[in-house]
This record gives C-alpha cells, structure tokens and sequence, in this order.
C-alpha cells in the first residue's frame, strides 16, 4: 500500500502538463520526484494535494487522499507577517488552538524546532528570518501535524549542507516511526539518491522511470532526460555520487522515448 497513481493528467491553463502518469509510491519511506525543470513535479504534487484538478485516479491507502491526512509545502510559500517562529511552527496544528495552547504541543513545537537547529529563534518575527530559516520554520510546522503523507516541493532548496542533513535525518525517523509517505520534488541528485528509497523520475509530463535510484537514474537515462553526460562515483561508504561532466546537445523539452 502506499500512493497509487493510474494514468494521472493535469492541465495548467490550456497546456496538458502530466499526460498519462503511472506509478506506484510505497508508503513507510521517502520518494523523491525528480525531472528537469518544467517537466510538471509541482503540477504533479499539487493534484496528489488536491489543489489542482486532474485526470486518472491517485489513491492514497486504497481512498481517495483526504486533505486532513496531507502535509503540503509548495515551492513558493509565504510566510505571514506579524506571527513569530513559534506561532507559526504551532499554525500546523491550527484545530487544537484555542486561546491558549497546550503545554504539551509548545513542547512539541520547539522539539521540532531543535531538531532542526533552530529553537533558539522561535520568538523573532517570522519577516526577520533568512530565507533557509524560513524554510525550516515551515518544515517544522508541516512535521508537527503529523500527515500520513507529507508533501514537500523543493523544501531544501535554500538549506545549506548541514540544515539539509538534519532535515532528511529528522524525515526518515519520522517515516520510520509512523509509516507515513514523504514525496519530495527535488533536483539535487546526489540528495535523492543518499535520501530517496523510490525515485520518479518525470520528463516532459510523462514518467521517465520509477523505482529505485540506481534504477532509475543511469548514465542513459541522465543523457535523455536532462540532456547530460555525466559519471557515477562510488564513495567509500557505498554511496553513489554523481559527478555531471558536461551537456550532450539534447533538448530537455523533448518527448522521452519510453514511459512507464
Ligand atoms: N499557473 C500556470 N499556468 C500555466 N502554465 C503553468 C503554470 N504553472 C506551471 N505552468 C507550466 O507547467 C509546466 C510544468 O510546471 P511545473 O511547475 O509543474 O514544473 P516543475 O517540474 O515543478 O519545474 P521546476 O523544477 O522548474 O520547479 C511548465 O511548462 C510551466 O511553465
């Protein structure tokens, strides 16, 4: 069981971006969504949200996924002026918020927090904060509502070497704590094949390969989906490093020649 996605489209405006997208995601892990820019990862994680409407069916656990049961991070979020880090880490559990807020969910709020390196801040302003510092408050805040499936886009980006290594360590004890499904959109390669147990790989809307990393990303598949050459490395640890050596001419916007 996990997510189940059956011959998935979506349109943005008059524009069919995803186009027949089948995969299966196993819950209990974490599933990184990789692909060129523009080849629809954001189109794709907004309808699993569903915020955008889309064809095929995505099921989550057998049911249609539920909003309640969702953590949604897009890769644009804004954060609310006026609300400290703390008032905002604790917004992600905004139906237990009365007047006053338990003792017991401040606590868990600023555990969170630690975590992720950041609890010595949760009284400024969440607008005093540096874009990575946002970025993790709003981590934060989607961890503490404890989704089944967290949905994350490009919610590293702006995260530097160790930030991103606290918030990967902190994912997987969470998906192995509770079983829940993290999918994040993410072009660090390298990260995804450290992070990622699944990886789907889209290209121009349709699905380019789905399965594990070493699967699925290969010198081949590197030169026809992001039009590159490039090495694998295998670092002492037993890690795959992948090291882009240089374009090899072929268009990113081009049709993949096999889906599925
Ligand atoms: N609101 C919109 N209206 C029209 N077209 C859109 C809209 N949003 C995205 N698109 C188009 O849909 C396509 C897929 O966009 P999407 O954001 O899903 O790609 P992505 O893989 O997440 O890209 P990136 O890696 O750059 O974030 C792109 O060609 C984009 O130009």
């Amino acid at each position: 069981m996990g997510l189940q996605l059956s011959h998935v489209s979506a349109r943005r405006g008059r524009a069919e971006i995803l186009k027949d997208v089948s995969a299966t995601l196993p819950a209990g892990q974490i599933a990184g969504l990789i692909g060129p820019n523009g080849t629809g990862k954001s189109t794709l994680i907004n309808a699993i949200a569903t915020t955008l409407p889309h064809g095929g069916s995505i099921r989550f656990h057998g049911q249609p996924v539920r909003l309640g049961e969702v953590g949604f991070m897009p890769q644009h979020c804004q954060v609310r002026a006026g609300l400290s880090v703390l008032e905002t880490v604790l917004l992600g559990r905004y139906e237990r918020l009365g007047l006053r807020v338990a003792g017991g969910l401040i606590e868990r709020a600023l555990q969170v927090l630690d975590s992720f390196g950041i609890a010595h801040l949760h009284e400024r302003a969440m607008t005093a904060l540096s874009g990575g510092q946002q970025q993790l408050v709003l981590l934060a805040q989607r961890l503490i509502r404890q989704p089944r499936l967290l949905l994350l886009d490009e919610a590293t980006s702006a995260l530097d070497i160790r930030h991103q290594m606290q918030v990967f360590d902190r994912l997987h004890e969470y998906v192995q704590a509770s079983g829940a499904l993290v999918v994040i959109a993410i072009h660090d390669l390298n990260l995804a094949a450290q992070h990622a147990q699944t990886v789907l790989m889209l290209h121009g809307g349709h699905v380019a390969g789905c399965g594990p990393f070493d699967e699925v990303v290969t010198c081949e598949s590197l030169r026809r989906v992001y039009g590159i050459e490039a090495e694998f490395a295998r670092a002492p640890s037993g890690r795959t490093a992948i090291v882009p050596l240089r374009g090899c001419g072929e268009q990113q916007g081009r049709r993949p020649q096999g889906h599925g």
